[in-house]
Parts: structure tokens; sequence; C-alpha cells
């Protein structure tokens, strides 16, 4: 059970500080719609609704990357979902932000500048140091409160998440609430029935690092994706290696390829890979092909084939929880998304618990039609996921609890 203090416990009328996690996507300059926003909104919405000033704080990329762009566009996408104005301003904590936070009345919204064009924001440091930087003093007295809602973002060590808690008073939004329960599941719930965890995505380090860390929690794993292609090619197939200038492969198996060995001599009965794999056709249509039967190592597999498939279901339908990391193949692509929607719509159908984690791979329910209702919960978290999913605590939920 959590142990801070949630939107129930903040008094009326306040000056409310709020950080949410609204990095997304940027295609050619656009910031796309996602999740995050629509799950923001509530929080944001429920402050605005009972008449708090809201003031929110959120960050867009890492300096350098495209993705590194002003918030401007969040404020607007933002709005739909909200359904009320959110106004923004293109400051940090400056005159002109301190300005427009002193005149937002009751019931308004203002978004701040992308807290990482900020200088005090980014180096990762210890909560008091993090606290005693201009960004947060000059902020926090502007305030009564400060929510944090970015579960996302709370294994970073940085001053929007971990210096205003020190500061001041300090209450979990309503997706810190959801996504902090379910995504701690794994950790701190007693399954009765099987545990099944789905392990894919290209992130093969981060999954195979879980893997290593859950063997006694969960009694089933069912690999696709890269790290699936991995075990493969420990297990002596010709696959997963880079093929032309791909570099999805060969760096992930050198780092994991020990690690890798080691679970499949300690925990092979536990995991289950793939017989059969799917790649693009002569003709590019989807083709597949059995393990066995593989001749040429230098082709890309993009999926799961359908016998993997068929092999997999049954073991969800037997599931009491699933958590899912990863997709096991490129989904995006309709030809290859057999497999991820295979594994998605099984769960869909039975009444296990479960977890659905990873911004692209969640991406897949509403990309084919599967109903997000049909799952426990489907994470908007990343990195915090896979942290949570070990029990590794996040510092950013530490600061809420110690607060
Ligand atoms: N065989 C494959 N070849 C290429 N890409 C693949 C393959 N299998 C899975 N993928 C890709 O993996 C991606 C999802 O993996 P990723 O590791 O990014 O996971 P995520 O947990 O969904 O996201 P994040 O951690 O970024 O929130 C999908 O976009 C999918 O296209
Ligand atoms: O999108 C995310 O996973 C979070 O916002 C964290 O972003 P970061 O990995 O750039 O810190």
């Amino acid at each position: 059970m959590s142990t801070f203090k949630t939107l129930d416990d903040l008094d009326s009328d306040q000056r409310v500080l709020v950080r949410l996690d609204l990095n997304s996507p940027v295609e050619g300059g656009e910031v796309q719609d996602n999740r995050r926003f629509e799950r923001h909104a509530e929080t944001v919405r429920e402050l605005a609704e009972a008449g708090h000033r809201v003031v929110l704080m959120a960050h867009q990329g890492r300096p350098g990357d495209d993705d590194f762009v002003s918030l401007e566009q969040h404020a607007d996408i933002l709005a739909e979902h909200v359904d009320r104005d959110v106004q923004f301003v293109a400051d940090t904590y400056g005159d002109d932000a301190i300005e427009a936070i002193e005149s937002l009345e009751s019931g308004e919204i203002l978004l701040l500048e992308n807290t990482r064009m900020c200088d005090d924001e980014l180096p990762e440091e210890e909560p008091e140091e993090k606290a005693e930087t201009e960004f947060v003093q000059a902020l926090a007295p502007l305030f009564d409160a400060y929510v944090n809602d970015a579960y996302s973002a709370a294994h970073r060590s940085h001053a929007s998440l971990v210096g205003f808690p020190l500061e001041l008073p300090a209450y979990a939004g309503r997706v810190m609430q959801t996504e902090y329960e379910a995504n701690s599941a794994m950790a701190t719930r007693e399954f009765d029935g099987q545990v099944t965890m789905v392990v894919g995505g290209t992130k093969a380090t981060d999954v195979i690092d879980v893997m290593n860390n859950l063997g006694e929690k969960v009694d089933r794993f069912l690999l696709g994706g890269i790290a699936g292609e991995l075990f493969l090619r420990a297990a002596g197939h010709d696959v997963g290696f880079d093929v032309d200038d791909m570099d999805l492969f060969d760096d992930q198996w050198e780092e994991n390829h020990e690690t890798i060995e080691s679970l499949i001599e300690e925990r092979g009965d536990q995991i289950s890979l793939a017989d059969d794999l799917a790649y693009e056709g002569p003709e590019g249509g989807r083709a597949e092909v059995n393990l066995e039967d593989l001749e040429e190592k230098d082709r890309p597999y993009l999926d799961v084939g359908a016998d993997t498939i068929e092999a997999y279901e049954p073991v969800i339908h037997d599931s009491e929880a699933v958590f899912v990391k990863g997709a096991l193949g490129l989904f995006e692509d309709e030809r290859f998304s057999n497999g991820t929607v295979g594994v998605l719509r099984a769960i869909s159908e039975t009444e296990c618990f479960s977890v659905v984690g990873g911004g692209d791979t969640s991406r897949a329910i509403e990309m084919y039609g599967l109903d997000e209702d049909d799952f426990g919960h489907v994470s908007i978290a990343g990195g915090a996921y896979i942290r949570a999913l070990t029990g590794a605590s996040l510092v950013g939920v530490e600061m809420l609890e110690r607060n």
C-alpha cells in the first residue's frame, strides 16, 4: 500500500504546482497526442474543478535530441483532454513565469516551459541539492502545495521531481496513485496461480535484467522481440545477429549473453522461446519459417510465427497474472503484428490480473482495436515500470513518502 498523501488530503483553494509526464513522440516537429495527455487530464481537471490555481511542469525529450522541444503544443493538446483552457508561458522560473503564475485565478491552468530547458533540472543529484537550486527556490514560495503525477519519470532525481517535495507539502496525483499500485503488484502482491511475463521489445538489456531478478516471482516467461532472438541465438539457432546496418543485436548480445546462458541453464523450464519466426517474403508479404528449417542467417525476423502464438495463448489463458514488457514483433507494420496482438488479445479474453507496460507496446492496444478496459492496467511508464517490476524504489515516490 502507498504511504503518501493524495489529492483527497489537499486543502481547498490552494496554489498547486503539479509535475506531469507529457514526454511524447515528436514527428516532424509535431507533438503526437498519446495516452499520457488523456491520463494526466484527469488529475488536472479534478484540481481545476475544485477551484485550485493549477500550475503544471513537465519535460519533453533530452537536450540535443530532435524531440527536445517547447511545451507550447502540449498545452493545446492537454486543453482538449481537460476540456478547459490551458495557458502556456515560455519560461520556467524567470520573471515571465512568475508574472503568469501570480496572475492566475481560481480554477485556471498554466503550463510552464519544458523543465529540461532550465539548467537546474537535469543533473541527477541528491534531493537536498535539487531543493537548493534557484529553480526550486524561486518557484516554491509561490505555492501552497506540490503534486507529483509523473510516475513514469519518478525514477529520475531531477529538480522538478525531488526538489519541491522538500520545500512544499507534497501529494500524489491520480496517475501517480494508479500507476504505483498496478506496477508494484509484481513486487507487492501474492498471486495464488501462475504468474506469466511476456518479454519482448527492442531494449533487450533492460528486460533481461528484469528476468534475472524475477525468476522467483514469475512462473513462465514468454519471449519474443529482440530479447527472444538473443535467447534463440544462445540456444544455437542462426538468428539474433545484426543484418546490414541494424544495430539491435550484436551489442546487446555482448552485454547479455552470459546472463542469457545462465538463465537458460538455471531457469530453462520457465522460459518459452519461439518455435517459428516471421519475415518479409519475396513478394513483400508475411512469410514464416520454423526454427528447424532456418537456412538464412542474413535476414531480419520481425515477428514470432503462428505456431509460437498458438503455444503462448494457452499459457496466458492459464495465468492468474500477466505482465507485459515489450512487443513480440514489429507490430507497427500490420504484417508483423500477429504475435503482439495475439498475446494481447488472449490477455483481454481472460479474467487474469494484467499490466501492459511500455509506451510503444501499449500503443498496439488502440492500433488493433482492443479495448483498454479488458486489461487490468495499461501503464504509461517505461523505465519506471521496469524498475517497479523488480521492486526497486523510485526516488520521486520516495520523496512523496518522506513528505
Ligand atoms: N523483431 C523485431 N524487430 C524490430 N523491432 C521489433 C521486433 N520486435 C519488437 N520490436 C519493436 O519493439 C518496440 C517496443 O519495444 P520497446 O523496447 O521500445 O518497448 P516498450 O516497453 O513498449 O517502450 P518504452 O520502454 O520505450 O516505453 C516496438 O515498437 C516494436 O516494433
Ligand atoms: O518518457 C519517459 O519514459 C520518461 O518521461 C522519462 O524520460 P527520460 O528517460 O528522458 O528521463
